[in-house]
């Protein structure tokens, strides 16, 4: 019994419906039936996809071929058209098999491959008509009969499902909805329409239609068999069907119960097998619920990571645009920084081509000189010959200097150490106007000589070194001056004064105007002069000082501080004998520019008196020296005050004072000077 299962249609647990007999053998449920092939098990899906395509409650789908035992009236088939094939007649059969007719359309179609389980004539499957058709009867007898319908796939072999589909339709009701063969069967395998009960009117016409959804439609074989002439519907009987040789046994009730039971026990536990699935399942969605809240969650972190990540990129982006952007400048300055270097590259290849070309002259005059070595040689030999006489000459002129040195300073001391020259002036235009006359006697001023007219023929005369006459000027004095110069930078102390009375012209001799330069001035320009022609040989560091003996007081005129210039300055002789004024500012000059400078300064600060014998007489002795610092030689040029009568000038008070200051000194001098002529062993210098 474990076989054996109630055939179920339209979903319910039936008996068969009333089968005409000779078809009794197709109660066999299609949906024990599917191919193994197809991996297809009679399951609810299987049940839902059949009940979808029948639309006759009253027909069933067989997925076998027709087999002639299950026609056990063959009188009552009225037409057996075998699609997309000519008339057969089995001689082992009553039935006859039309050629394809009454089709309205189509093509047809045949293959030669096996039908699997065609049942006793495959070659019902091996034809078909598809495409766009329909079948239209006539002649039919009026009444109800059965319409079986024969397919197989045998065009689409490798399938897929769905690739053909299609409804059916009989006398414009619907029997097959989505029709698909494949679907059912798989390919060349033969699926019955089995039992669809149509009635068939008084014009005996019947029409079967074939209407693609999918693909075109097919069929292999149509039957029309008559219906019993009014049988009503039977009530329905419970069989049970044999899952093996599917013959149908009718079942009692009490039977029918047990069976029930069993399949209700067989249910249940399916049933709770469905239940533990469901359990299963739903824990399954619990923690597949879970895993996706986890999911999100993580889903969420990773969308705010993005988030994050987007507005890195952003600033990225930002970043990478400024860095374009800079980019682009420095490639605009690298541009312009190109252009300005390939403008210097060019215009150093053009000076390098230059140079090549100067090079290349160069390396010819190089030869040349090569070539003239010999000659040049003779005289590089001949260079150092005359070099050697000049080193020899040059020795023997410094030896010779020496000696003419030695020789000119003795001559300067056998003229002797103190040397006196008397110059008198022209009468100035007052005293010429005022009557004045010259009372002094030039006759015999060449040898030195100079007479004073005493009064009438009596005449005094004065023995001096030299005597220039009014007639003679600034260049004639200083021509007697200017051997001391070289004296002075061989090493020899010289001073140079002037003495007279006021007004007689000492300052005019010593300093002069700008015009006509007097003893200082061209003593000193004639100093520098022999310092630059002695310049191969020696060094001369000149520095000036001024300074100005008023009323028996020193005074530094160079000094520009409030201290330095009230200073009390004193004259020192050092162990050497020399003399010199410690604390004294000594300018630094380099030219006569220097000491002109120098010079104006020291006269502008002079402490000058007037009285009037001569309004612009020098009421103080002033004096500036020159130091030679490597030979430490000292040239004093000293203008004196003026010498003066007293009682002809009429002086008092301040001048008075200073005119007995000025002729105490002068008369010191005079004891120092004549202490020297005379070589006497003590000299007064610092006598009171
Ligand atoms: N040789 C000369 N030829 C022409 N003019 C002269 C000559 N010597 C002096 N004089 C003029 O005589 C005037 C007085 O000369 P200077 O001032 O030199 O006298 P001094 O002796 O220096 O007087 P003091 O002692 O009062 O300073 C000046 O006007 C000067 O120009």
């Amino acid at each position: 019994m474990e076989d054996l299962q109630f055939s179920t249609f339209n979903g319910v647990t039936e008996a068969m419906p009333a089968e005409p007999s000779c078809f009794s053998e197709f109660g066999e449920d299609v949906r024990l039936r599917r191919d193994p092939e197809d991996s297809a098990v009679p399951d609810e899906a299987g049940e839902s996809l059949f009940d979808s395509m029948l639309c006759d409650s009253n027909s069933r789908l067989v997925p076998s071929g027709f087999s002639s035992s299950s026609c056990t009236e063959p009188d009552g088939v009225l037409r057996f058209v075998n699609s997309g094939h000519e008339t057969t007649v089995e001689a082992s059969s009553t039935l006859k098999f039309m050629g394809d007719s009454s089709f309205n359309g189509g093509t047809v179609l045949r293959t030669d491959e096996d039908i699997t389980d065609a049942g006793d004539f495959p070659f019902l499957y091996q034809s078909a008509r598809f495409g766009n058709f329909c079948y239209q009867f006539h002649g039919l007898p009026r009444g109800d009969c059965f319409v079986d319908l024969h397919f197989a796939e045998i065009i689409y072999t490798n399938g897929p499902k769905g690739i053909r589909v299609f409804d059916v339709l009989i006398q414009e009701d619907k029997v097959l909805s989505e029709f698909d063969i494949f679907s059912v069967v798989g390919a060349n395998k033969p699926l019955q329409l089995v039992g669809v009960r149509v009635s068939v009117k008084e014009d005996g016409e019947l029409v079967v239609r074939f209407q693609g959804i999918n693909g075109s439609p097919v069929v292999n074989a149509i039957c029309i068999r008559k219906a019993p002439e009014g049988a009503a519907p039977q009530q329905p009987k419970e069989y049970l069907r044999c899952n093996h040789c599917a013959s149908e046994i009718e079942v009692s009730s009490a039977e029918k119960r047990l069976m029930r039971t069993k399949a209700t026990d067989k249910y249940e536990k399916k049933i709770q097998q469905l239940t533990t699935d469901c359990q299963r399942k739903a824990n399954e969605c619990h923690e597949a619920w879970m895993s996706l809240t986890a999911a999100n969650e993580q889903l969420e972190k990773v969308r705010m990571e993005l988030d994050n990540k987007t507005f890195q990129a952003r600033s990225l982006d930002q970043t990478v645009g400024e860095q374009a952007e800079n980019l682009r400048n420095i490639a605009t300055m690298y541009d312009q920084h190109k252009k300005s270097w390939t403008a210097a590259i060019n215009n150093m290849r053009e000076k390098i081509r230059i140079m090549k070309e100067e090079h290349i002259r160069l390396s010819r005059d190089a030869h040349s000189c090569i070539e003239s070595i010999p000659e040049l040689n003779n005289m590089v030999a001949g260079v150092q010959a005359l070099v050697a006489q000049c080193e020899d000459l040059k020795l023997k002129y410094s030896e010779e200097q020496a000696k003419r040195k030695q020789l000119y300073n003795q001559i300067q001391e056998t003229k002797g150490n103190i040397r006196v020259f008397c110059r008198c002036r022209p009468l100035s235009r007052e005293e010429s106007s005022n009557g004045c006359a010259t009372v002094v006697d030039f006759d015999a001023a060449k040898d030195g000589d100079l007479g004073v007219l005493t009064g009438g023929s009596n005449k005094r005369t004065f023995k001096f070194d030299r005597v220039y006459t009014p007639k003679d000027g600034q260049v004639d004095v200083f021509a007697d001056a200017s051997p001391l110069v070289v004296s002075v930078l061989d090493g020899y102390n010289v001073c140079i004064f002037a003495y007279g009375q006021t007004g007689t012209g000492k300052t005019f001799t010593m300093e002069g105007p700008e015009h006509n330069r007097g003893v200082n001035y061209r003593t000193l320009e004639q100093l520098f002069s022999v310092a630059r022609e002695r310049s191969d040989a020696f060094t001369y560091n000149l520095s000036v000082s001024v300074l100005e003996v008023y009323n028996e007081q020193i005074r530094d005129l160079l000094a520009t501080s409030p201290a330095s210039k009230n200073n009390r300055l004193e004259i020192k002789q050092t162990s050497e004998g020399s003399h010199h004024v410690p604390g004294i500012v000594e300018a630094k000059v380099d030219n006569i520019n220097d000491v002109w400078s120098v010079l104006q300064a020291g006269s502008n600060a002079r402490a000058v008196g007037s009285n009037n014998v001569n309004e612009h007489s020098s009421r103080s002795h002033w004096s500036f020296t020159k130091f030679f610092i490597l030979s430490k030689t000292k040239l004093w040029l000293v203008d004196l005050a003026g010498s003066e009568r007293l009682a002809k000038t009429d002086a008092q008070g301040e001048r008075l004072k200073e005119a007995q200051n000025i002729n105490k000194s002068l008369s010191a001098l005079g004891d120092v000077i004549y202490a020297l002529a005379t070589k006497s062993s003590h000299i007064p210098y610092r006598q009171d």
